[in-house]
């Protein structure tokens, strides 16, 4: 077994990588599970959070893996996935104290993974923005320059000034520069946000400020709002622009608080030309975030600076967060990213498997879009892993190989949801009894949640239609059919619907 096989890896990349890169990515990562899969080695790392998640896969993923492989002797895949929010929370309240000395160098004596064990909970309490965030990957010119840890990228430290008003030279370094407009595939789901985000770089400050995109998780919200961040400081160099995850804000505003710099905060955030934010549900519940939040809003707004901001839900459907500020979330334009389409999935896999250098034959870009419905980030993961089976067999891209190479996911995805578990998900989900699903009582509060149930259910399972009607309580399969049709109607047309069924799906597949 490969037991101290992460271990060796990250020696060999605290080798390879410069010095800060590895302290702020690698080492506080806790230790990774390593299993034999196959003829290959699962290596399973755990993250604190979404925004580390995808800056590690991006910037890191291939180099770890080819690391590993490397030292292995035979393929190795990675799987990032994000750690459960009670081991962050936990990892956080132990944290407390070390957090006061974040910064701290960890002891040369220790390996690096037990300093990744130890670090991990004060890196995850600290969520330090200047530590976090890449230095920076533009060139002067805006155009896009080697990324972070690529030959000919900047190095770990930079040697711009922090300041607390940002230079256009740092901000641009929280932009990443491989998410433009011209990798983000255009379809019918992203329509109506890719518009409006083309707008916003046609004339920032104008049109449509605020700009709230929302979606579901893995649809190419933060791809698009750096792709405006990147276009923007491409037409203006000088531009003031700066992206940042809603966690970023959330700590800046506490670090600011306990040294009590404010105006430190204020000058960072009112002086902006744009403000790319991601995923504000995070706001929930933090009334002294919220507050300052407000403050740099209005103050934006009032000098014409633009603000994007992305999150899971629409503004008046977040939860916990003052309705003075959701309520000017709404007030510029609102604009959905829905789940893509079949045709748009395989252009997607198209685009990519280009930009990898290993074309994807059309039918099997079909194939696998076919089988991978859930979200882009999924059907990155699927090109991946396809990808890397062809590279390490030598074998052609073509069904079978990808057939192979997915066939965990394949069989995840042909688990046989049963009735009962839509009706007991529905049910909970819209805050029903389960006993509703099989009753005669015809409220919509009721009645509107059993079509849905029935939907899905024809959908998700292989039953017939008088089948599902008979365990919906003995209803007629005309009436099923009903159901069917006008939740399916209505899924196209009405978007907050769609997004409701999208996250069932997402629940029932596990
Ligand atoms: N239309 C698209 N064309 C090309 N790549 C896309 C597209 N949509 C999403 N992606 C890619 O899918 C991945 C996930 O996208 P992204 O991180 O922007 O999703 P998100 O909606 O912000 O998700 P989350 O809410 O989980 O943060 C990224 O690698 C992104 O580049």
């Amino acid at each position: 077994m490969h037991t101290d096989l992460w271990e060796r890896g990250c020696e060999r990349l605290a080798a390879e990588l410069p010095e800060q890169q590895f302290n702020t990515w690698i080492r506080p990562l806790p230790p990774a599970d390593v299993t034999l899969a196959g003829d290959g080695v699962l290596v399973g790392l755990r993250v604190p959070n979404r925004f580390k998640l995808d800056w590690i896969r991006a910037q890191y993923g291939s180099r770890i893996e080819a690391t590993l492989s490397e030292l292995a002797g035979k393929p190795v895949r990675l799987e990032l996935s994000l750690l459960p929010r009670d081991a962050v929370a936990r990892a956080q309240g132990m944290a407390a104290a070390p957090a006061a000395q974040a910064g701290a160098a960890p002891q040369p004596t220790q390996s690096p993974m037990a300093i990744g064990a130890a670090l991990h909970a004060a890196a995850t309490a600290r969520h330090d923005p200047q530590s976090v965030v890449p230095t920076p990957g533009g060139s002067a010119n805006g155009r896009a320059a080697p990324r972070v840890g690529e030959p000919g990228g900047p190095v770990g430290t930079s040697t711009l000034p922090v300041a607390p008003t940002l230079s256009p030279a740092v901000s641009r370094g929280r932009l990443n520069p491989a998410l433009t407009f011209d990798t983000l595939v255009p379809g019918r789901a992203n329509q109506m946000a890719r518009t409006a985000a083309l707008h916003v770089v046609g004339a920032p400050g104008h049109m449509y400020n605020p700009l709230f995109i929302y979606g579901g998780v893995g649809l190419g919200k933060t791809h698009l709002i750096h792709a405006v961040g990147n276009a923007l400081i491409r037409d203006n160099p000088d531009a003031r622009v700066l992206y940042l995850h809603a966690e970023q804000f959330i700590s800046d505003v506490v670090r600011n608080y306990q040294r009590k710099t404010f105006d430190e905060l204020k000058a960072k955030y009112h002086s902006l030309d744009l403000l790319l934010i991601d995923d504000v549900q995070f706001f929930a519940g933090k009334d002294r975030t919220q507050e300052e939040f407000f403050n740099a809003f209005e103050a934006l707004l009032a000098k014409r600076a633009h603000i994007i901001m992305t999150s899971d839900t629409y503004p008046k459907g977040l939860v916990d967060i003052d309705e003075r500020l959701t309520s000017r979330f709404d007030a510029g334009l609102t604009v959905a990213i829905e789940p893509p389409e079949l045709e748009m999935r395989v252009a997607i896999l198209m685009k990519k498997s280009d930009a990898e250098g290993s074309r994807m034959p059309e039918d099997v870009a079909f194939f696998v879009a076919k089988n991978v419905r859930a979200n882009v980030r999924e059907l990155e993961g699927a090109l991946r892993k396809v990808l890397a089976y062809s590279r390490f067999s030598h074998k052609e891209i073509s069904i079978n190989l990808a057939r192979e190479a997915l066939k965990d996911l394949l069989s995840i995805q042909n688990r046989q949801v049963s009735v009962e578990n839509i009706q007991k998900t529905v049910a909970d989900f819209y805050k029903i009894k389960i006993a509703d699903m099989y009753s005669k009582k015809r409220p919509a509060s009721i009645a509107r949640p059993r079509q849905i149930a029935m939907y899905l259910a024809k959908e998700m399972t292989q039953k017939s239609l008088p089948e599902i009607g008979e365990l919906f309580g003995g209803r007629d399969h005309t009436t099923v059919l009903h159901a069917v049709r006008k939740i399916g109607g209505e899924r196209q047309k009405n978007t907050e619907l769609n997004q409701q069924l999208h996250v069932l799906e997402q629940t029932l597949k596990g």
